[in-house]
This record gives C-alpha cells, sequence and structure tokens, in this order.
C-alpha cells in the first residue's frame, strides 16, 4: 500500500506539485493523467525518491520512505520510463539480471527468472538473451525494459509513459498484452501518461492532475460520468463519445433505451450485459449488414433492440450535454 499525504514540491519559487494526497492499494492500478507539465511525472519520482517532497508525507507498506535506506526502498519499486534505459553495452540478459545480480541472487536463479520474464513478454529466450539493445526494436525494447523492472519481483511498479516511444500499433498491442501479465496483476502499479484511452484502458483508478494539483480521483466511470468540476468535465470533452462508449456497458443503459420485439425469428448475436458498449460496436461493425440487431442478455431473459438505437441514445445522454 502506498499513501501520499499532503505532498509539494516548489522548483524555484514555483510549486510543480501542490497538496496532492492518495492511496494505492496493494495490487491496484493508479493511472496519474494529465497534460504536459501537470506534475505527474514529478508525483512518481517522489515515491521512489528520485525527487525529495518540499513538504508532505509518503508511506509504503506504513513506513514513511525518508526512513528506509535508498537501496532498500527500490528494490522494492520497478521503474519504467519512456526512453526504455536499457545499457547499450550489456545484452539483453545483462540487462535483465542487473538487479538480481547486485542483490547477488545466485546465477542460475538469475537465469531461470529472465527466461521466465522474456517467455512471459512473448520474446524466446533463445532467440533474445544474446542479442543487444540496438538489435531489437522499440517494441522489443520496451518489453526488455519491463522484464529488467520485474527482474527483482518488486511488489511495486512505476511507469513513466511506458509505451510513449511506439508507434500506435504496437502500442495498442502491447497495452493489451500488458493487461494480460499475470505478472503485472498482482503488484502495485502507478503509471504516468497523458493518453485518455490508455488511462481508461488500464486503470483501476484515475488521478487527473492539473498545475500540480489533483482535479479528481476515482475510477474512469466516475471522472467521465461525474466529473468533479468543469477542468475534468473539459478534460474528456473532445474524444468523450468514444471514452464514455468504453466505460458503460449494456446493463447501464438498458433501462433508457426502447427494447424492440425481434423482427421474423432471426439470428441476431447477444451480448452479456456488462460487456462495454464499445465492445459492442467494435464487434457489430465487423458484421455490417443493414439495421444491426442485437440481443443484450440480464439473468434469465434476453432483451433485443438495435445498435443505432444505442448510439442515438447515447448522443441524447451524453454527460456533456448535463453540464
Ligand atoms: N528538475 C526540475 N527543475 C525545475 N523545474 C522542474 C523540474 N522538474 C519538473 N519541473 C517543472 O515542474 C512542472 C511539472 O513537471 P512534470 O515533469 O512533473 O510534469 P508532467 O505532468 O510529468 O509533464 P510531462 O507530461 O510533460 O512529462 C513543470 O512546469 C516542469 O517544468
Amino acid at each position: 500500500m502506498v499513501q501520499v499525504e499532503h505532498v509539494y514540491k516548489n522548483f524555484g519559487g514555483t510549486a510543480a506539485v501542490a497538496d496532492v494526497s492518495f492511496e494505492v492499494a496493494a495490487g491496484e492500478t493508479l493511472v496519474l493523467l494529465g497534460s504536459s507539465g501537470s506534475g505527474k511525472t514529478t508525483t512518481l519520482k517522489m515515491l521512489n525518491r528520485l525527487v525529495e517532497p518540499s513538504a508532505g508525507k509518503i508511506w509504503i507498506d506504513g513506513k514513511d520512505i525518508t526512513t528506509l535506506p535508498i537501496v532498500a526502498l527500490r528494490r522494492k519499486i520497478g521503474y519504467v520510463i519512456q526512453q526504455i534505459g536499457l545499457f547499450p553495452h550489456y545484452t539483453v540478459a545483462e540487462n535483465i539480471g542487473l538487479l538480481p545480480g547486485l542483490l547477488q541472487w545466485p546465477e542460475s536463479k538469475i537465469k531461470q527468472r529472465t527466461a521466465l520474464l522474456l517467455e512471459t513478454l512473448g520474446l524466446p529466450p533463445e532467440q533474445f538473451i544474446r542479442k543487444y539493445p540496438h538489435e531489437l526494436s522499440g517494441g522489443q525494447q520496451q518489453r526488455v525494459g519491463l522484464a529488467r523492472a520485474l527482474a527483482a519481483n518488486p511488489p511495486i511498479i512505476l511507469m513513466d509513459e511506458p509505451f510513449g516511444a511506439l508507434d500506435p500499433i504496437i502500442r495498442h498491442t502491447i497495452r493489451q498484452e500488458f493487461l494480460q501479465l499475470d505478472e503485472l496483476k498482482d503488484k502495485t502499479t502507478i503509471l504516468v501518461t497523458h493518453d485518455v484511452t490508455e488511462a481508461i484502458q488500464l486503470a483501476d483508478r484515475i488521478c487527473l492532475m492539473d498545475k500540480g494539483r489533483i482535479q479528481q480521483i476515482g475510477p474512469a466511470k466516475e471522472l467521465l460520468l461525474n466529473p468533479a468540476n468543469t477542468f475534468v468535465q473539459q478534460f474528456f470533452n473532445h474524444t468523450r463519445f468514444q471514452l464514455e462508449l468504453m466505460v458503460q456497458t449494456l446493463a447501464d443503459i438498458l433501462p433508457g433505451i426502447s427494447l424492440n420485439e425481434l423482427p421474423n425469428a432471426r439470428e441476431v448475436p447477444v451480448f452479456a450485459a456488462d460487456v462495454s458498449l464499445w465492445n459492442v460496436v467494435n464487434k457489430l461493425q465487423e458484421v455490417k449488414t443493414g439495421e444491426q440487431w442485437l440481443g443484450i442478455k440480464q439473468g434469465p431473459s434476453v432483451y433485443y433492440t438495435t445498435l443505432s438505437t444505442i448510439l442515438s441514445y447515447k448522443n441524447e445522454h451524453s454527460s456533456d450535454q448535463q453540464a
């Protein structure tokens, strides 16, 4: 568990971070979201003491981090950054084995762990362990960076724009893979991004920052549908329609939409009510034949409607129009 209490950071006379407080539960993923200069990276770096707060306190597992030796602190915390920071003259295996080596793990255990991580991240060990960073693509380097951060199995992972250097398609794929990784499922993760879709895809909760201050912290759905202020409201507006489809399920809108009898006993796709509207739209758009009918299964019942009913309902009920 990570606790941040009334933390400030001033550079010169300017506050980069002001009165930031949050908690991250064990196993939770908190995403620090905000535009450039909002204080995300500074907040992240205070957690592993790359930056010291001007005021406030940070606890990890109940211990004030200023009372822990820095080496012990960093051992608990993996750190992944956009620039990856692999050592160019070390092989993939040497890069990954660096920290376990410093921790004096036996050679055989380091080898085993390195192979397991590479395998998990989709880089066959026999093919990759002897390669140097410049022989890898950006996406492969990013995976090695992640493997290195995970190597000593730290309970906490900090990630600063970890997918930022990748092109959009690889970025999407790696994000998907990342969500599936068992290695990461029980880690406490704090991830910095300015990419709204990425935040929604990865976060258990989002901490939206502006000018060094937290504007709202909560599940994506709450920020989108119950924004705390005009800043939060406007932050999501340029892609609001898509984002709302991502955070809302069929069950959320079922009470509002009109339901119909299915015309002449057609076979139509049936979705569970907890499927997101975004997934429904994507699935149905693959079919593309005339009016798109679908079934929504909730409990023992199946309700029928059309894709255009759902989309026009969402069009009329976007929270953009409620503010
Ligand atoms: N070492 C430093 N010295 C002086 N000012 C700094 C330093 N580090 C950050 N700042 C300033 O603090 C503010 C917050 O920076 P920070 O890097 O935390 O923002 P960010 O939200 O992570 O931005 P980005 O997405 O561009 O990385 C900025 O105005 C930045 O210029």
